[in-house]
């Protein structure tokens, strides 16, 4: 008899009710499941003295140590573990069906090589961390097992690992891993294996009792043999004996597969917690932290931004543990869907660019947030390795997860794009652009062929897009000093002159500044002077002008795009 015939022996034998059209089988290598023998709806029943829940853990290591104790979920834990030494447990055949750590297949325990394609990854960047805290937690609850529990020889040996892991590199903490063995209940790869059972096996215990705690979670043997359709209609449920019953909505095919649902459960999660991801999962969603300095959290509230609470945290792999609805002091972290783009997301960015110019929310605002929110967007895009070679099945997860991911992303990124193209269109008649510049200021654009820019496009090749700017705004400052000038010769605009006034009276020019613009005035001042005396020989053209050219493109204008085009935007500047 098998292991999984074993346990379902004696899930009967102890009041375990089944439909006869359940039939439990090995549908892929390691990965059990059920299928139905007929067309029937389907339903599992399992009496309460079948469940773990905290109560066993009580009752192996005493009531003081669970009041001592502010995590009982860590002492369930050291319970299942130590439960796999227990010849006589009662649960033996439940425990002996459950997979081992290596079945289970979390990213905690893949070699570095599979280890690599997830760089770059959130689950990636996170799998350190996160091991960390449950090796906290680990250590927290060795230190609860009362005196008279029986520990393994290399307990203490064991408990160098507490100190040791840091130094370890991928390829020792790999080995150490996978090769401990059951027997040494204490040891940190049989608690992770334990975590990980009650991660991807466990259900809420107020379902067959409603005075556990919301929190507390029991095993439920059989019915965690169910594997995950997010399509799966089905209801948990209990009566009055505290049972546990599981039903399908629906009947299931004859030779279908019988499923749970195990909720709406993203890749990311399903992928460290369960070792399996699904290809096309609605679920699915890249998350994204922002740090941002409390004094700015508390502006953000204060414009009536919503930011996200800890409800939305609870599906991901990122920033789980201890967080408090409001704190956000490591970030905010913000969830996007393939259908969803937060909005909240890109007034956070919009808040992030605001200049001391502007007071509300102004265009600058909205085209500068978007686009340094599709700039950080694109970094994590770029981040991700789509070149997984679906060769093995945790490959084949691997690239699953890393391709939904990229598809998220790249939906996010179109949908900026979008709405950067229609507030671009909505309000052309604002914003200035280099080649706007150059059609426009026909003298500037003659002065520029001394540079030796004898079209546009030239000055794209050698990037000289920035101080072109510099040497404008300068023009647009001296304006009046051109009256010599055709009108339609010339596009300076007064708006601009009037601001560039403005701040050169307001600003102290450090000698920082002139050292920073020093270059690049030596480099052109004197050559334009000489070559064309008539603009850049009238008029302010100083390092100081230079500098304040500088701060002043930086206030009134964003960055789009790839291209890094700069484009200045028309708009109340409330200096
Ligand atoms: C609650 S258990 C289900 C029983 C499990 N298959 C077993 O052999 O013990 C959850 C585990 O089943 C596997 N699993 C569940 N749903 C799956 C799915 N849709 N595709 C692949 N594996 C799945 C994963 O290994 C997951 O960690």
């Amino acid at each position: 008899m098998d292991k999984i015939e074993r346990l379902i022996t004696w899930a009967k034998d102890h009041g375990a009710i089944l439909t006869s059209n359940v039939e439990f089988k090995e549908i892929s290598p390691n990965n059990y499941g059920s299928v139905s023998t007929s067309y029937d709806p389907v339903v599992i029943e399992i009496p309460r003295s079948l469940v773990i829940t905290s109560d066993q853990a009580v009752s192996l290591f005493g009531k003081e140590s669970f009041d001592k104790s502010t995590n009982r979920l860590a002492l369930l834990k050291l319970y299942l573990s130590h439960s796999r030494i227990d010849e006589s447990s009662f649960y033996k055949p439940y425990i002996d069906a459950l997979p081992s750590l290596e079945a289970i297949d979390s990213p905690y325990t893949w070699p570095p090589e599979d280890r690599a394609y997830i760089q770059g990854t959130n689950l990636g960047n996170s799998l350190n961390e996160n091991l960390a805290s449950i090796i906290e937690e680990w250590w927290y609850a060795l230190n609860l097992i009362p005196e008279g529990i029986t520990k393994p020889t290399e307990h203490f040996i064991n408990m160098k690992f507490y100190y040791e892991y840091k130094f370890y590199n991928d390829t020792d903490l790999y080995k150490y891993l996978n090769e401990t063995a059951t027997s040494n209940w204490t040891a940190f790869p049989n608690y992770l294996w334990s975590s990980l059972i009650f991660k991807s096996r466990a259900f809420p215990a107020y379902i067959i009792d409603k005075n556990f705690p919301k929190n507390e979670v029991m095993l439920l043997p059989v019915v965690d043999l169910l594997n995950h359709s997010p399509s799966a209609k089905v209801t948990w449920s209990s009566g009055g004996n505290e049972e546990f019953r599981f039903e399908t909505d629906e009947p299931v095919a004859k030779g279908c597969e019988i499923f749970n649902n195990y909720g709406l459960k993203g890749n990311e999660e399903l992928l460290l917690a369960y070792g399996f991801a699904l290809e096309e999962n609605n679920s699915d969603s890249v998350a994204l932290k922002i740090k941002v300095p409390k004094s700015m959290i508390e502006k953000i509230e204060a414009k009536g931004i919503k930011l996200p609470t800890i409800d939305d945290y609870t599906n991901s792999v990122l920033d789980k543990e201890g967080k408090t609805e409001s704190s956000h002091e490591h970030g905010i972290l913000f969830f996007i869907t393939l259908t969803n783009f937060p909005e909240n997301l890109k007034q956070v960015f919009e808040m992030l660019v605001q200049n001391s110019w502007e007071k509300g929310l102004t265009l600058r605002m909205k085209l500068a947030g978007l686009n340094h929110l599709r700039a950080a967007l694109e970094v994590k895009r770029k981040m991700l390795q789509l070149n997984v070679p679906a060769d093995s099945t945790r490959r084949k997860y691997i690239k699953s997860y890393i391709t939904s991911q990229d598809k998220i992303l790249s939906s996010a990124i179109t949908c900026i794009k979008r709405q950067e193209k229609e507030l671009l269109s909505q309000f052309k008649t604002h914003l200035i652009t280099l080649k706007n510049v150059y059609k426009k200021d026909k003298r500037f654009q003659q002065s520029l062929l001394f540079l030796g820019f004898n079209d546009f496009e030239t000055i794209l090749e050698s990037e000289f897009q920035d101080q072109c700017w510099l040497l404008w705004l300068i023009r647009c400052y001296n304006k009046s000093s051109y009256t010599k000038e055709p009108e339609e010769d010339n596009y300076l605009p007064d708006w601009i002159q009037n601001l560039f006034r403005q701040l050169r009276r307001d600003t102290e020019i450090t000698t920082q500044d002139v050292l920073n613009f020093k270059p690049i005035h030596d480099n052109l001042v004197p050559q334009l002077i000489s070559s064309v005396p008539e603009i850049y020989g009238v008029g302010d053209w100083s390092i100081g002008e230079f500098v304040i050219a500088a701060k002043l493109l930086d206030r009134i204008s964003f960055v789009r795009g790839k291209d890094q085009e700069c484009i200045i935007v028309e708009q109340e500047y409330q200096t």
